[in-house]
């Protein structure tokens, strides 16, 4: 991983401030009158059953959506209602289901998460004036900075369509840093990945924070959430049911409730401790009687 030129922000300021923030579609308000914080040098994690208005709440953090009620602030500006002009403010995102351009190559992808950060004019670019050329070999060298980052620097030719999957979600991430962020949201950032690739994201995440940059994760995996996050906060039905560290959530009954009383994900029930150690006691007893054992002593 490469220094870049990202300045840390002073822990414990306010990134994102968003107050009585809900969305209507009709009839249904998918989004009911949610506050949300999320600080300098912060991970927060959101999460909720499906259909909880997750996904509906980043899009109005990230001006695809312009809230019917409520207000958002990023660094204490009130948001502007497009999504460059988000980006432009320092808001960056991935999405739940992966927009890369398939028949650009990585390099180029992550170029294109640049454009909110470089200046050359239209002439300039038409008429390939010096300024364009130090301008483009500029953003070259910090797309590359970025590839190495995620990890992805060898494939930097490569067409983004030809990516395994879980490097396509990395390349996503590059991406959306290259337009130099301090705040980034990742919608589901781990949907489809093995429990390696998983624990390789979750490592990129705290890098991430480690530069400077808060982070706001939706996630239906909750070791990953609950590993992670500083703060939780849960929605349900629209509405924020709970939020603390990741003690405090694991242990509202109203939290576990909201799962419909199921364990959470990746937290072994009392039975499948059982089955565990009755395998392993199995084990343990398969190798003392193995041949040769008794002189291992
Ligand atoms: N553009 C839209 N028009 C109408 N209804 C919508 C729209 N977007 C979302 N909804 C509805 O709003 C509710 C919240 O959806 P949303 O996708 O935000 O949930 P989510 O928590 O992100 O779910 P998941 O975990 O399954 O991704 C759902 O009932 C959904 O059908």
């Amino acid at each position: 991983m490469t220094t870049d030129t990202i300045t840390p922000s002073t822990t414990g300021e306010t990134v994102l401030d968003a107050r009585g923030v809900t969305m209507r579609f009709g009839g249904l308000t998918a989004v009911r009158n949610v506050d949300f914080t999320v600080n300098a040098g912060e991970i927060v994690g959101l999460i909720g059953p499906n259909g909880a208005g997750k996904t509906t709440f980043f899009n109005c953090l990230t001006g695809l959506y312009i809230p019917t009620e409520g207000e958002v602030r990023y660094k204490g500006n009130v948001l502007p209602p497009k999504s460059f002009k988000v980006t432009a403010a320092g808001i960056a995102r991935t999405f739940q289901n992966i927009r890369l351009f398939a028949n650009m190559t990585v390099l180029e992808n992550v170029l294109v998460g640049r454009h909110t950060r470089t200046k050359e004019g239209f002439w300039s670019a038409v008429l390939r004036l010096p300024s364009f050329h130090k301008a483009e070999a500029k953003s070259r060298e910090r797309a590359m900075e970025l590839l190495e980052f995620v990890g992805l620097e060898n494939k930097a030719d490569h067409l983004a369509r030809n990516l395994p999957y879980g490097e396509q979600r990395k390349l996503e991430i590059a991406r959306a840093l290259a337009s130099e962020p301090g705040l980034l949201l990742l919608d589901e950032p781990t949907a489809g990945m093995n429990p390696q690739e998983t624990r390789a994201t979750e490592e990129l995440v705290f890098a991430i924070r480690d530069k400077g940059i808060a982070v706001l994760v939706i996630e239906h995996d909750m070791r990953f959430i609950f590993n992670l996050c500083d703060r939780v906060a849960v929605l349900v039905q629209g509405e924020k049911l709970v939020e603390g560290d990741s003690a405090t959530v694991q242990g509202d009954e109203r939290v576990v409730a909201a799962y419909l009383g199921e364990p959470f994900e990746d937290a072994p029930g009392k039975d499948e401790v059982a089955e565990v150690e009755a395998a392993e006691a199995h084990a343990d007893a398969a190798t003392d009687a193995a041949p040769g054992k008794e002189n291992d002593r």
